[in-house]
Parts: structure tokens; C-alpha cells; sequence
């Protein structure tokens, strides 16, 4: 199956001589959601403009549904929602005739139905007759996302959507996503919430300096997340690992004090309790015991880090 979103060896350099993209490639399925993290300025608001025509690539190119996004921009665009960082909303018009005049905008019939679905779904049809500037800053987001959504896109891009938003809102985008996903949207988004990736992307990339330094599955990172260290700290530093405790899952620690196993959390049988009495039968002792769960933020910020040159 060809691609939904193709990116191609992207490159921005902003006025100024700026590098924000430095060759990004990515390629996207149809129906899949896809959690894009990076640490301020990494350029995930760069990426995103870029392919919505917001901001113009110095070079490279992006298909949307085999639409290459400037040869073909309008039937490009037309698939494309986005909802972006910044609230850019008119204050004194109405929530519905905002979402209806953005729908209209995509060249799209008037669908008072789909229009009401969309507000009823994100809990703004009470607030319809207001105006935008009596709304709170949540209910203004809730209204950015109904307008994404009012022509249908297939694709959509979420820049930072729960940036701010309370444990509600937050819960209701979640489910607005998975639902969207179960039509067969396509979901791009972009959250320094490590949870919010963990909770809802099918895939996980990192991007770091305009480079991506990582496209993963989800669960293959679930299943490196599952690692655990257990240090077992000894009266005694060793300048080896013991011949009868050599295992793969071993090793000693940099000034030999401590010895760091490494195991899975979720297998059946972690191991430890073996390794312990084989520690004993080896004529060790210990001197305090410590675990370590990493997680998807150690392996994030260790990778960052590590792209920085730190
Ligand atoms: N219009 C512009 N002119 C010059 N430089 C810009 C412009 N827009 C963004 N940049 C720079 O490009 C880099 C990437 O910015 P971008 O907004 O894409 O990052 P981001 O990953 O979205 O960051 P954040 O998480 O803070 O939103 C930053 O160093 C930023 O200062």
C-alpha cells in the first residue's frame, strides 16, 4: 500500500540562513497515528507548516494521497485538517459559523449535519451561538479542532494539541483521536506529553535539531520500556563478573562496586531470585539492592542529548 503522507529528503532554511530541516524523510500510512516528539525548536512546527503550504520548502517534496504539495497543492490541502499551536480565531464570530465557513473555505458543500456531529463530539454544540471571545481557552482549542475537522480530511496534524488543556479536555481528545482513527484517518501529532504518545500513537519518531532520529513502533519501544535494572551493590568491589554468574544480562558496574542485571518486567520469570541465590553461592555480599525502570523519557532525553554532542 503506497504511502497516505510521503516526505521527501526535506529541507527549510529560514531568511537568516536558519537550518530548521536538515533532509527529513518519513513516510506515513493511512489510518495510522503517528506521535512526533523533540525538544523545543526541534522543528516539529516547521515540518508541520511545511507540508500543510504554510511555510515553503527550500527542498525536497511531500505527497499527500499521491498529491505532491506544490504541483497539486489545492487537491494536497483539501485532504489535510490541522489544528495548530497558536489559537487564531476570529473573537467576535459565532462557534458554528466559524466551523461552517472553514469547511466552505475547502471549496466543500454546506453539511449541517456533519457540522452538529462534529460540535456534539467535541462538546461545543451548547456554546454554537456563542462567540468565540466568550469562550475559555479550552473551549477556543475545542473550536480549532472542530474546524480542522470540518472538511473531512484524511489526514490530520495535531501541533501540541493538549498543550495546556485540563485532564478533560485531554481524555476527550484522546478519544476524539481514537475514533477518527477508527474511520481511517490518518493522525499526525506532535506532544511533549511522553505519556500522550504512549497512550495513543501506533508509532513514536523523534526529532532533534531538524533531524529525525527515530521512527518506531510503539510497542517495540513498549518492549525496551520494559527493562528494568536491578543493582546489587557489594561490600566488596570486583574487578570481574564472577565465571559462575556470566550471563548476557550482567555486567559490572564502571568502579566495580555494584553489579547491573538487566531484565524484562513483564516476562514470567524475571530471574532474580536466582540471581540472587547464585550471588550468595559466589560468596558475595550485599550492601543495599536498588531497581531502575527506564523509560521513554530516559531513552528520549538520552538521545537528544547524545545528538547534541553532550
Ligand atoms: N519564521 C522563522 N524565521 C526564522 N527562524 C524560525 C522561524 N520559525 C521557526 N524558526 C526556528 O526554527 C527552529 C524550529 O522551530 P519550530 O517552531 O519548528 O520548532 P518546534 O519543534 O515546533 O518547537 P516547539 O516545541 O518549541 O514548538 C527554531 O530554532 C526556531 O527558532
Amino acid at each position: 500500500m503506497a504511502p497516505i503522507l510521503k516526505v521527501t529528503d526535506l529541507c527549510k532554511a529560514y531568511a537568516g540562513g536558519f537550518e530548521a530541516l536538515k533532509g527529513v524523510s518519513l513516510e506515513i500510512d493511512e489510518g495510522e497515528i503517528l506521535a512526533l516528539l523533540g525538544p523545543n525548536g526541534a522543528g516539529k512546527t516547521t515540518l508541520i507548516s511545511t507540508v500543510c503550504g504554510i511555510t515553503t520548502a527550500t527542498a525536497g517534496s511531500v505527497s499527500v494521497g499521491g498529491h505532491d504539495t506544490i504541483t497539486d497543492f489545492r487537491a494536497a490541502r483539501a485532504m489535510i485538517g490541522l489544528v495548530p499551536q497558536e489559537i487564531n480565531l476570529e473573537p467576535f464570530e459565532r462557534v458554528q459559523n466559524t466551523v461552517r465557513f472553514s469547511r466552505g473555505l475547502f471549496g466543500k458543500p454546506a453539511n449541517p449535519a456533519l457540522i452538529e456531529k462534529i460540535l456534539k463530539q467535541l462538546s461545543l454544540w451548547d456554546k454554537r451561538d456563542n462567540q468565540i471571545r466568550e469562550l475559555s481557552g479550552g473551549m477556543k482549542r475545542r473550536v480549532l479542532i472542530a474546524k480542522a475537522l470540518s472538511h473531512e480530511p484524511r489526514v490530520l496534524f495535531l501541533d501540541e494539541p493538549t498543550a495546556g488543556v485540563d485532564v478533560e479536555l485531554r481524555r476527550d481528545m484522546w478519544e476524539i483521536v481514537a475514533e477518527l482513527k477508527r474511520d481511517g484517518v490518518t493522525i499526525i501529532l506532535t506532544t511533549h506529553y511522553i505519556e500522550e504518545a504512549e497512550a495513543i500513537a501506533d508509532r513514536v519518531g523523534v526529532i532533534s535539531d531538524g533531524e529525525i532520529l527515530l521512527v518506531e513502533d510503539k510497542d517495540t519501544l513498549m518492549a525496551r520500556l520494559g527493562k528494568k535494572e536491578l543493582e546489587v551493590q557489594l561490600t566488596e568491589p570486583l574487578s570481574e563478573v564472577p565465571a559462575s554468574l556470566q550471563s548476557e544480562a550482567l555486567r559490572l558496574s564502571d568502579d566495580g562496586g555494584a553489579l547491573i542485571y538487566t531484565y524484562d518486567t513483564r516476562a514470567e520469570r524475571t530471574g532474580i531470585t536466582k540471581l540472587l541465590a547464585a550471588v550468595a553461592d559466589a560468596g558475595l555480599t550485599l550492601r543495599d539492592v536498588v531497581t531502575r525502570q527506564s523509560s521513554l523519557e530516559d531513552i528520549f532525553v538520552d538521545m537528544v542529548h547524545k545528538e547534541d554532542g553532550a
